[in-house]
This record gives C-alpha cells, structure tokens and sequence, in this order.
C-alpha cells in the first residue's frame, strides 16, 4: 500500500498517528530523533501477571478513557493496540523499531509525542476525542475549526507518564520482534491476535494467553520472514497464522497449559 500511495497521499486518523503527524510538523526529518507513542495503559494498568488470569471478557471491554469498539478496546488492555500502533508508526514515518518508544499516560490527552535531534520534545495534546483526528484527516493539512475543546488550563490537572510493564504485557516488544524480523511477520502478529482474540472472546482461553500464543505463532513463523512479492503472499500469511493460532486456542482448551 505505501509502495502504490503517492506522496502524502496518506493522512494518519488513528490519535497516535495524527499526533505524531502534527508533532513532525515542528521540524525536518533529519531532526526528529525518537518518536514517542502513549499509551493509556489499558483496564490492567499495574496488575500482576497472575491477576490477569481470571479477567473476563467483560472487564476487558472497559476502557478507561475512549469509547471504542470491542476488538480495539481488547487489544488495547493486552497492549496489543499500542503493539500494532509501533509497527504502523513505522511504516507511516519511516522511522526504525530503535528509536519508536512507548510510554504510559493514563489521562490520554497527550496522544504522543516527537523527540527531536536537539532534545526538544513537541507533544500534542487535547482531550480524548476523535473529533479533532477525524476532522484534520479530513481537512489536511489545514486544521478544522472548533473541532474539538481543548483542553481547560484553568483548572488543576495532572499528566503523568510511567515506563510499560513489559514482563506483564509482553505484546509490544514482540511486534518490535516481529517488524525487526521483516516479511510478512507483521501480519503474522495481526491474524495470531485475532484469532486468538477470538478464543478468549468465546471463554476457550484465559487472558494472558492471547499475547503468549502471538508468540508461539511468530516462533513458528520463519517461512514468512521473506519480503512478499504479492498482496496473495501476505493474505497467505494471514491464513497461515490465523490456523496456527486457532489450533493454539483449541489444544489450551482442551486442557493443555489452560
Ligand atoms: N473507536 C475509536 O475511537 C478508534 C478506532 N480505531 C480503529 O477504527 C477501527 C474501527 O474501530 P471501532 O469503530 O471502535 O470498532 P467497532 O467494533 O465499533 O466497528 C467495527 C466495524 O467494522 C465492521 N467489520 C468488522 N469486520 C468486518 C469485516 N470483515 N468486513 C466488513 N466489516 C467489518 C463491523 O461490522 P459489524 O458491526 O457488522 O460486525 C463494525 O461496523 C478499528 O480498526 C480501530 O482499531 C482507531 C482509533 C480510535
Ligand atoms: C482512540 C485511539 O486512537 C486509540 O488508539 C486509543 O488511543 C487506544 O487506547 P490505548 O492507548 O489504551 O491503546
């Protein structure tokens, strides 16, 4: 897609990705040194790993700053979201796994931020909406009046950013595996969180498993390490994972590690 897309042909909506579209705004691309995506940190922000255990469904679909729909709600308290946002800033900005960080901002008004080669940090900040993404999508490059509020300096607040809990939500470092990798991994990472998705959806398999089972997909994954010639070859990817993952969920519901 970015090979057939024409320069600038493609503006970001996703909060992340406008934010950091609008931060790079504040210097040349030799400039920018990291990019910096937030995330909220999901339902489990400062749980255990053993406590994650016995989530249900239900508590997984309670964001704690947006409303959204179900899948993007589980991925984003796997940390699968801010996972697949790496590797989308990535192909978007052109900037290496290396110097993409993520840090946790429970408030989700800061939707990410731009370190510059000078030690400037630009961030972009307003309250959680969709409004003002969708809108400056849709007006590019100019921005849309009224669009959004912003945010209220008249009264105390407080920002606060903390490192990810990478032992307990492993997914953001194995997309980095997976986009290091190269090849169609990528997708592999997609069709293995869906599918496995899917499986703790339907109460087959606990929580913590649909991060570990991308992992033991992607440890399988080496045929698809090689760049695709062909949209068939990635769909292929997919389909691969996709059953690999499915046959995971089934052996951990038939009793195996469950
Ligand atoms: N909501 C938000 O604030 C944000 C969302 N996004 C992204 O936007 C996308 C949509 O999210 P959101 O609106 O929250 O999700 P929803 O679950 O509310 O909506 C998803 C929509 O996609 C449709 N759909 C799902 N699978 C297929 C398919 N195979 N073919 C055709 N239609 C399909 C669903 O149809 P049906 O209802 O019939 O199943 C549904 O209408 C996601 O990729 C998400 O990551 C990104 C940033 C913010
Ligand atoms: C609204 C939006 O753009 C989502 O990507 C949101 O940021 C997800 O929240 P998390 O930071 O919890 O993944």
């Amino acid at each position: 897609m970015l090979d057939a897309a024409a320069p600038g042909q493609i503006v970001p909506v996703d909060s992340e990705h406008s934010a950091i579209a609008q931060c790079l705004r504040a210097g040349t691309a030799d400039e920018v040194d990291r990019l910096v995506l937030t995330a909220s940190g999901g339902p489990f922000r400062g749980w255990t790993r053993a406590a994650l255990d016995d989530v249900t469904p239900e508590q997984a679909g309670h964001h704690p700053t947006w409303s959204m729909g179900p899948m993007i709600t589980l991925n984003s308290a796997t940390l699968v979201n801010k996972a697949l946002e790496v590797i989308e800033a990535h192909l978007l900005f052109g900037v290496d796994y290396d110097r993409i960080d993520v840090t946790v901002h429970p408030q989700s008004i800061v939707h990410s931020m731009v370190t510059f080669v000078d030690g400037a940090t630009v961030a972009k900040a307003s309250p959680p909406s969709m409004k003002l993404p969708i809108a400056l999508a849709l007006g590019w490059p100019d921005r849309v009046p009224g669009s959004s509020r912003p945010c209220d300096f008249s009264t105390a607040s407080a920002w606060t950013f903390e490192p990810v809990d990478d032992e307990v939500f492993p997914a953001i470092d194995l997309a980095r595996e997976a986009g290091r990798g190269g090849g169609s991994l990528t997708a592999v990472y997609n069709a293995a969180n869906e599918a496995a998705a899917q499986g703790f959806f339907s109460g087959a398999i606990r929580f913590p498993r649909i991060v570990e089972i991308i992992g033991e997909v992607l440890a399988e994954a080496d045929e698809w390490r090689a760049a695709p010639g062909t949209v068939e070859e990635v769909l292929a990817a997919d389909q691969w994972a996709r059953d690999h993952a499915a046959r995971l969920v089934k052996a951990y519901a038939d009793g195996v590690n469950q």
